[in-house]
């Protein structure tokens, strides 16, 4: 079977199935390439970070990136992996107009999910200081928005409040009660600061739960497993990936430019053959009718 795969109608269906029933950990993806490799071992839906697709780029998470750049690369990773994929949309791209063409241009790419925002513009990574948040009725005003254009009944609308840091975490409580009214199908809790914070929003909001593990940040490292004994739902672990992508590489490049040769780091490398079997190169030429016509002549 093509590794060029049709995603649309089925990943958004896999991924509500999953919703309620089973814990789901999700890592960030970047690319093609990253969702193959984290299918490969054993992940079940995989997440495009907005800081992750901005920083590949090499721009900061300021929502400088366009709609056009993140649904093209979502896209590009739904006809690679089956994975339901997860898009953080920041604030949705605009105001409540803007959000609707977001979610259907999203639906269209053969997203699972997507998840907005109720910071204001320019936005931050959420575990930074400084942030500002509309008011409550104005991202209400984005969710309904969202669920009227959405077409793909399996389609998760996840909503994100940042009130944690501005306005404390009764805010965040009662914006995700508000957000869960609206119609959002999960709530993003962004930059809790300890665990019992975690534990509060769960005895208070009545609704699917999603957790953001990111390093470096606000929030303690919770593992998977203390997560579900709080009774999350499901947790993002948005740059792990790319953090490391980061590291190696530039110790990649500093030894190679020190050293003039990749000979004694060279086990540090993916073979050709490891890497050909990954994206499933000889499967590609197996499908080639070009090929196989001058074969069989
Ligand atoms: C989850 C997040 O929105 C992302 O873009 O990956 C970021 C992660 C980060 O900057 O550490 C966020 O938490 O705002
Ligand atoms: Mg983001």
């Amino acid at each position: 079977m093509s590794r060029l795969r049709d995603n649309i109608n089925g990943s958004s269906k896999n991924f509500r199935k999953m919703l309620g029933n089973s814990f789901i950990t999700i890592p960030g993806v970047y690319s093609g390439i990253s969702a193959l490799i984290a299918e490969r071992v054993g992940f079940r839906s995989i997440y495009l970070s907005g800081s992750g697709i901005a920083g590949m780029m090499g721009l900061p998470d300021l929502s400088i990136t366009t709609l056009d750049e993140v649904v093209r690369e979502a896209g590009n990773i739904t006809s690679i992996s089956r994975l339901p994929l997860i898009v953080d949309c920041d604030t949705g791209f605009g105001e409540p107009l803007n959000v609707m063409r977001t979610v259907r241009l999203m639906e269209r790419a053969g997203v699972a999910a997507i998840h907005i925002e109720d910071q204001e513009l320019p936005k931050k990574c959420g575990h930074l200081n400084g942030k500002k948040i509309v008011p409550a009725e104005d991202f209400i005003a984005k969710i309904r928005a969202a669920k009227e254009a959405s077409k793909d009944p399996n389609f998760s609308l996840i909503a994100r409040t940042d009130a944690r840091s501005v306005g404390g975490l009764d805010d965040a409580i009662e914006r995700s009660r508000e957000y869960l009214k609206a119609g959002a199908d999960i709530i993003f809790t962004e930059a809790l600061e300890n665990p019992e914070e975690f534990k509060e929003m769960r005895k208070k909001v009545n609704g699917y739960l999603m957790a953001n593990m990111t390093e470096f940040g606000k929030s303690p490292l919770l593992s998977v497993d203390e997560l579900k004994e709080i009774g999350y739902d499901m947790v993002i672990f948005p740059l792990t990936a790319f953090r490391s992508i980061l590291k190696n590489t530039e110790q990649i490049y500093s030894d190679l430019y020190k050293q003039g040769t990749q000979r004694n780091f060279i086990d540090k490398l993916m073979t050709r053959s490891q890497y050909y079997e990954l994206i499933g190169y000889s499967e590609y030429e197996d499908e080639d009718y070009l090929l196989a016509s001058r074969k069989n002549k």
